[in-house]
């Protein structure tokens, strides 16, 4: 019988806790090698051990050998360890002599100084003796195995040395005896070898056998299964697929495609036929349109509509900033003929206008109107009784009447107007836009774009603040109202109902009309184009309704006329009819969007032209093509919009992207043009030199330069001196501007200049190309 130890193992191996149950082994086989080695280590390490002075039997010896592979030393350190008290083994650390100690104990050692000083700062490592724990292990059921490192690979070597031995030594095997042995019996020499029996040491001893890697053992079989039983048939209670079904769980890609669901499974029956089969509604209209104009050969339609095409492209060709074919629209076009309708309806129609509230802040000027939509019947007493509770909860109760134009909540918060509020009303004759600006130094800008969409000013001054308000934006709106062109103007002197020391000084209001008056005369107004009433908006006299013939505002009724027939008696005539023929012009006050029916819309004064749903128009300075899909006027729908109109239109086909306020809507045919300079006839405000201003043209504000002081002209435009070093206040000259953007802009337009917070000189454009 021969074992073969030069076993090597696969440290990887993965096996199951079972192999730590070790078989029975009758003969543990030891080679005549594995026997020459137990005789020739088994004096060395009971030199060792003498020397220690522990005692160790021969089998003890040999099993530990075996165990470590025939290491000495760490055969000698176990049964040293094994065979020393834990007390013992300290006393004896201390007085060990290094030679004594093998390799083994001196790395112990170390490591174990190390991990001593590494923790010597630690004040739960200093235990007193007395206070340590121990772990005391219990005592096994089953006799434990003696050797160190009883792991189950140690096992599985084991296991492999008996087969590989069994199968090697072609001896008899002798049977195994029932019952299991103890693994240190498995792993013991034979049972003939007597303990204490010394091998003879050999001269020269021999070297430690080599550990050899083993082919790794092939996985075990899985256990084939039986075969399963049959299950017993059981009814498909399922329901068929549907068409729907069969449509959804069939792949072309599967090769076989189950019955698709056609059009004709989905509605029935009654489609007989392919519903897209032949030509469509909206081609069956086309061709009858085409046949009726003689065009039913396709090859002409074509050609006409490529001619059409050349013929719109011809017609855009006007300069660098031509652009692009308009887009069709997708809106049907009536293809209405508005001037010729708006001439022939100008008898059923009521004159309109819209007017821009100007003045100092805090002069009243929402609050009037407040008062003047609610007496028009175009507010409801509940509503302003609505907005009194919010303002009397917010601590602004005078300010009810004004949040009926004050509709933003900061504007509500702050009882300032910041811009421009825009409402209709409409007395019997006339249908009114308000435009009402605000009065706060910080919003000029906001108010010179609503003056510019207005026909004429209502100036709001507080009768007892003229002086505040001269000096303020009493004065400036004045001038940007005349800037702007505007000729009309209806002065309100208001909060006649505060006047001190009594309410309603007739004396007042005449020295404040006389100061203002002049202003006016001074700033441009012609006289006539001025109209002065005495009235209050937050108690109402005189806004509407004339005061009552008691009261202390009796004297009105007699000498004026209410704010609102003033309004009326100030309507200009309309624009003439030619205006409405001239290519389209719209600038954007404002851009709506988010509609679900109207998804962009944008509204300003129509100053040139007229708009139909369907037209093509143009955005500039995007260079946008967009289509009309509806227009508005006075918030309600309309079929056109005409030049002189505040009117909103629904826009299609563009990008909103490509609108802002500011732009100007016009004819794709005869677009405006897009310039950064031009040439101004600007009258001076301030002294003006080559400097930075703000270009106000209309709603648009951009950052620009007087890049060029070109003449001094006088009132009827001739040259007084040609580049003058400095333009002075109340000089007019002509001027090269530049600004900082592209700006969609026509000669005569009106145009201010800003510096500072301050206007510093207004005029009107004399030629685009500078
Ligand atoms: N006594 C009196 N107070 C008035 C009258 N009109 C307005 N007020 C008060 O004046 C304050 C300002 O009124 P607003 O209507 O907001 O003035 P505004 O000119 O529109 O102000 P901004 O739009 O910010 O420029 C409020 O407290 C009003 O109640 C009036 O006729 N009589």
């Amino acid at each position: 019988m021969q074992r073969v130890k030069n076993l090597g193992y696969d440290e990887d191996e993965p096996y199951d806790d079972e192999d730590d149950v070790y078989e029975e082994e009758a003969d543990p086989g030891y080679t005549a090698e594995d026997k020459d080695n137990f005789a020739a280590l088994t004096p060395v390490v009971r030199a060792e051990l003498e020397e220690a002075g522990v005692q160790a039997s021969d089998k003890d010896i040999g099993d530990s050998l075996w165990h470590y592979y025939w290491d000495v030393d760490k055969s000698a350190s176990y049964l040293k360890n094994s065979r020393t008290p834990r007390t013992q083994q300290q006393g004896a650390k201390k007085e060990d002599k290094p030679k004594a100690k093998s390799k083994f104990d001196e790395a112990a050692q170390k490591s174990a100084e190390k991990a001593a000083d590494w923790f010597r700062d630690v004040p739960w490592t200093h235990i007193p003796p007395e206070m340590e724990g121990r772990i005391v292990p219990e005592e096994p059921a089953m006799p434990m195995p003696k050797l160190l490192g009883g792991s189950s690979k140690l096992a599985k070597l084991a296991e492999e040395r008996r087969e590989k031995a069994a199968a090697a030594a072609n001896v008899a095997q002798i049977p195994a005896p029932n019952g299991v042995l103890s693994s240190l019996d498995r792993l013991s020499k034979p049972q003939d070898t007597k303990e204490n029996d010394t091998p003879q040491p050999k001269a020269e001893p021999k070297k430690y056998p080599i550990r050899k890697k083993r082919e790794p053992t092939p996985p075990p079989k899985e256990p084939t299964p039986p075969p399963p039983e049959p299950e017993e048939e059981k009814p498909d209670l399922r329901a068929s697929p549907t068409g729907f079904g069969r449509t959804l769980a069939s792949s072309q890609l599967s090769g076989h495609r189950a019955a698709s669901m056609t059009l004709k499974d989905m509605l029935g029956s009654e489609i007989t036929e392919d519903p897209f089969k032949g030509p469509s509604p909206d081609d069956t209209v086309l061709r009858a349109q085409q046949h009726s104009k003689g065009l039913t050969n396709t090859s002409k339609t074509k050609q006409s509509s490529t001619n059409g095409l050349a013929k719109k492209t011809e017609a855009l060709k006007l300069g660098e900033n031509t652009p692009s074919a308009p887009a069709q629209p997708k809106v049907r076009s009536r293809g209405l003929d508005v001037p010729k309708l708006w001439a022939e309806e100008k008898s059923k129609r009521k004159a309109s206008a819209a007017f821009v509230v100007i003045g100092h802040v805090d002069h009243g000027k929402s609050t009037l109107m407040g008062r003047l939509l609610l007496d028009a019947g175009a507010v409801s007493q509940r509503d302003v009784d609505r907005y009194q509770k919010q303002a009397t909860e917010l601590g602004k109760s005078s300010f009810a009447l004004a949040w009926v134009m004050d509709t933003g909540t900061e504007e509500r918060e702050r009882g300032v107007t910041v811009d421009i509020a825009q409402h209709h009303f409409s007395t019997d004759s006339v249908a009114f836009t308000i435009l009402d600006a605000p009065g706060h130094r910080d919003f000029v800008p906001n108010m010179i774009g609503g003056a510019s969409m207005a026909d004429l000013a209502v100036l709001v001054v507080d009768a007892n603040q003229l002086e505040s308000g001269m000096k303020g934006q009493t004065r400036e709106h004045v001038l940007l109202a005349k800037a702007v062109g505007l000729k009309r103007i209806v002065v309100a002197v208001n909060k006649l109902d505060s006047t001190a020391p009594n309410a309603w000084s007739q004396d007042m209001f005449q020295e404040v009309k006389g100061n203002v008056v002049k202003f006016l005369g001074e700033s441009g107004f012609a006289k006539e184009d001025v109209m002065v009433v005495p009235c209050s908006g937050l108690s109402g006299e005189n806004v509407a309704k004339a005061p009552e013939a008691s009261g202390p505002a009796a004297w009105v009724a007699e000498t004026d006329l209410t704010l609102l027939k003033a309004l009326e008696q100030s309507v200009p005539s309309e624009v003439s009819g030619d205006a409405l023929k001239r290519p389209l012009r719209m600038q954007v006050a404002d851009v709506f969007r988010g509609g679900i029916t109207n998804p962009l819309s944008v509204s300003g004064r129509m100053t040139a032209g007229n708009a139909q749903a369907a037209d093509a128009v143009l955005v500039q300075p995007s260079g946008e093509t967009a289509a009309v899909r509806g227009v508005e006027v006075n918030g309600e729908p309309r079929d056109y919009a005409v030049a002189g109109q505040i009117c909103t239109l629904h826009l299609t086909d563009i990008d909103p992207i490509h609108i802002r306020s500011g732009d100007v809507v016009c004819s794709a045919a005869q677009p405006v043009s897009v310039v950064t300079s031009f040439l101004a006839k600007i009258e001076a405000l301030d002294s003006l030199l080559p400097q930075s201003v703000d270009v106000h043209l209309g709603r648009l504000h951009v950052a620009g330069n007087i890049s060029q002081l070109v003449a001094t002209v006088d009132t009827k435009g001739e040259t007084l001196k040609k580049k003058p070093r400095m333009v002075k206040a109340g000089q007019t000259a002509l001027l090269k501007v530049t600004v900082e953007d592209d700006v969609p802009v026509e000669d005569g337009e009106t145009v201010v200049l800003r510096a500072q917070g301050g206007t510093v000189g207004f005029g009107t454009i004399e030629r685009t190309s500078a």
